[in-house]
């Protein structure tokens, strides 16, 4: 496909489904798979449609602005890119053509530890509009080092994923392991560590990782950045409490249903956080979001923007950089639309009242 068939595609599961039939089985099976059952997988874009709405009429909204910040970054729209690891394995430029959309956007893009491209290039494509993920790696001065280099390049903030102590069950992966292409290497990973011959990809990053990471590596974290840390991978008020008491902000996440089978859904969670918050630190989102009444759903419950994970890699399997811009701009066009018929011309004026929960 070509950037000139992109207006063919009319929304994210166009999107989806286009990419779904031109993309490497390996890339497909890795990308598209939840844990276990997937019953989170589909939770999560379910409890979307569970949510209706309650438009109000009569308003002037023949102005409508979208634009928000993040940890004083402008955006302009509240959704930003999810850090996806491998991008590589879909298109040669890889997490850089998917920054250079995310800058043209307006938008930010989080690049994830494990990306084919090194950061200091991202960083470069995505002009000012980066977050770095980190895994923290057993080897602290592996992680150190990976954080200060994101720092140097310009990353805006830290994002540590804190639900991956150990890699989820995909059974898909079980039944067809990843084996990365000859030549496509993770410059973040370094060379295989003797002895592991026997492991395929996923399982091999899996033993990099600490599983021992717990609230007190934060201290240690704080001691190698003077970043903003934002935690990916909280569920809970209680969590989200004791993020916001060691100074960081709070990304609701289940990891795209890839972690915990039957984990609540961030939707459905977020207004007990937003309570537990109390407005002391910045909320975010993400998981299962492909509709821009999604957005406005999540930003009313108290997200401050969401974030998409598969959806940009499917723009980027199809037609790199455009493809990616094409995601974000069908989601943007949709959030416009749905904020004008629901009479709302700011996205201060989101608040629960605009939602009817479900019974
Ligand atoms: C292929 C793939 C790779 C991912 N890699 C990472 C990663 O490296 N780090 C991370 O924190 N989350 C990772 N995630 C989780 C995403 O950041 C995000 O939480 C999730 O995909 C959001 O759900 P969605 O795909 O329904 O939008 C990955 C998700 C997918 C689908
Ligand atoms: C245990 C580390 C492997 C991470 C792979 C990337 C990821 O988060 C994923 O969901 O896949």
């Amino acid at each position: 496909m070509t950037a000139l068939d992109l207006p063919q595609l009319l929304n994210l599961t166009d999107m989806e489904t286009a990419a779904q039939q031109i993309m490497p089985p390996d890339a497909l099976n890795y990308y598209a798979s939840g844990a276990n059952d997937e019953h989170t997988l589909r939770a999560n874009r379910a409890s979307f449609s569970r949510v209706k709405l309650r438009p109000r009429v009569l308003v002037d909204v023949s102005h409508i602005d979208l634009s928000t910040e993040v940890l004083g970054l402008p955006l302009s729209f509240p959704v930003g890119i999810a850090p996806c690891a491998m991008h590589g394995l879909v298109h040669p430029e890889a997490e850089v053509a998917t920054a250079t959309a995310a800058a043209a956007a307006g938008s930010l893009a989080t690049l994830s530890t494990m990306s084919h491209k090194p950061i200091e290039d991202v960083a470069q494509a995505a002009a000012g509009r980066m977050w770095f993920q980190l895994y923290l790696y057993r080897d602290r001065e592996v992680s150190r080092d990976l954080v200060q280099r994101a720092e140097a390049a310009g990353a805006r903030a830290l994002v540590l994923t804190v639900d991956t102590p150990f890699l989820g069950r995909r059974e898909v992966m079980l039944r067809s392991p990843l084996h990365l292409p000859e030549g496509m290497s993770l410059p973040n990973v370094g060379r295989r560590q003797p002895g592991t011959e026997h492991l395929d990809d996923l399982n091999y990053l899996n033993t990099l990782f600490d599983p021992s990471m717990n609230w007190r590596d934060l201290e240690w974290l704080r001691s190698v950045t003077r970043l903003p840390i934002v935690l990916k991978g909280i569920h809970t008020a209680e969590d989200a409490a004791l993020t916001v008491e060691s100074g960081g902000h709070v990304w609701v996440s289940n990891h795209g249903g890839r972690q915990l089978d039957t984990a609540v859904t961030p939707l459905e969670v977020l207004p007990e956080i937003v309570q537990a918050v109390q407005g002391r630190a910045e909320i975010y989102l993400d998981g299962g979001i492909t509709r821009g009444t999604d957005v406005l759903k999540a930003v009313a419950l108290g997200a401050r923007a969401v974030f998409l994970g598969r959806a940009p890699l499917y723009g980027l399997a199809l037609a790199g950089e455009a493809g990616v811009r094409h995601t974000l701009e069908l989601l943007r066009e949709e959030l416009q639309l749905a904020m004008a018929l629901c009479g709302k011309v700011r996205l201060a004026e989101l608040g629960p009242d605009l939602l009817r929960p479900s019974t």
